[in-house]
């Protein structure tokens, strides 16, 4: 099948989901997902991310506006366009006393989709993608939290899959289980399917993903590439801040080196970096004789853009 949309795996167009009861869930969305990105798709809890999804995938019926997938106008490709995505969206039940292998079995078998014939060679593809080969025998109760995710998404790869949507899928795991799954949605992007991968926590995104959309209330306020969006702050300055207890003389070392913003605080003076070199300043100040504890530069993080954005903070680290 040809795909019209080219470079884009998910196009939306006014994609709206109002609830019976009158609430907007997700409001008049325009997604545009670049193929072989990693997009993150970051927003607060309860800020539209799992109705988007299920609208994507066909499981919610829209209220308004259209959407592709892979090139295909949806809802009308999805016999088409489905089998080439993967989904993890409240991931699938396992059955504990059951080993990983067996449970994909079970799985793969409730697909009608799914050919039983290439059933054993797809089942042992997708252990191997997910690096659960050597605990296939394993019970499923006898794998860790990250082992159960990935087995997870080895669900979601049973067949050769072009897109690949994961909800939230470091939620509720441990720091090490969080690692394992980072890392795997990353070889899975390097392999060339792209993933779409919602999260409420920014740091996660930023380690895995290309590309943001970030939702606020049901509602797109920005997307593009990472790099894009830092931009979306470029206008903010870098700021310099001394540890020291010679406060007035390291303010006018900052002063004399022609930095604005210039102020003294409790052990500290501090200014704005301008375009001075970090070195200049420790320079300075080391042939000033001030007695430097500490001398540290903040440049304007993405946080920054997305607390402008969305009038609130994320989770940092969970
Ligand atoms: N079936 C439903 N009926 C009515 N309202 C709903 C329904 N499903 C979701 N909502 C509401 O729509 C809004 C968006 O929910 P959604 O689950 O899409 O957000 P989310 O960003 O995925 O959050 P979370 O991470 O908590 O799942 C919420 O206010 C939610 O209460």
């Amino acid at each position: 099948m040809t795909t019209g949309a080219g470079d884009h795996s998910i196009v939306t167009r006014g994609l709206t989901k109002r609830f019976r009861g009158g609430q907007v869930a997700v409001d008049d969305l325009h997604l545009s997902v670049p193929r072989g990105s990693v997009f993150g798709f970051l927003g607060p809890n309860g800020s539209g991310k799992t109705t988007t999804i299920r609208m994507l995938l066909g499981l919610v019926t829209p209220t308004g506006g259209a959407w592709e997938l892979l090139g295909a106008p949806m809802p009308g490709g999805i016999p088409a366009a489905l089998p080439r995505v993967g989904a993890l969206v409240e991931g699938p039940a396992f059955y504990p006393y059951l080993s990983g292998e067996a449970n994909l079995r079970r799985y793969d078998a409730a697909d009608p989709a799914a050919d039983p014939r290439t059933a054993s060679r797809r089942i042992a593809l997708a252990l191997e993608r997910v690096g659960l080969s050597a605990a296939a025998r394993k019970r499923y109760r006898a794998y860790s939290l990250g082992m159960r995710q990935r087995l997870a998404i080895a669900a979601a790869l049973l067949g050769p899959r072009e897109l690949l949507v994961l909800d939230e899928p470091t939620n509720g795991l441990d720091p090490q289980g969080t690692r394992e799954v980072r890392a795997l949605v990353k070889e899975i992007a390097a392999d060339g399917t792209t993933v779409f991968v919602s999260s409420h926590l920014l740091a996660e995104v930023e380690q895995m993903c290309t590309h943001l959309g970030v939702m606020r209330t049901g509602r797109l306020v920005a997307q593009g590439s990472l790099a894009e969006l830092r931009e979306l702050n470029a206008g903010e300055t870098a700021v310099v801040r001394v540890e020291t207890p010679d406060t007035a003389e390291a303010a006018s070392v900052l002063a004399g080196l022609g930095l604005a913003g210039v102020r003294t605080g409790d052990g500290e003076a501090g200014a704005e970096l301008g375009a001075v070199a970090p070195e200049r300043i420790t320079a300075a100040l080391v042939a000033a004789g001030v007695a430097v504890r500490g001398l540290a530069v903040r440049r304007p993080s993405l946080e920054d853009v997305f607390v402008g954005l969305t009038g609130e903070g994320f989770d940092v680290d969970g």
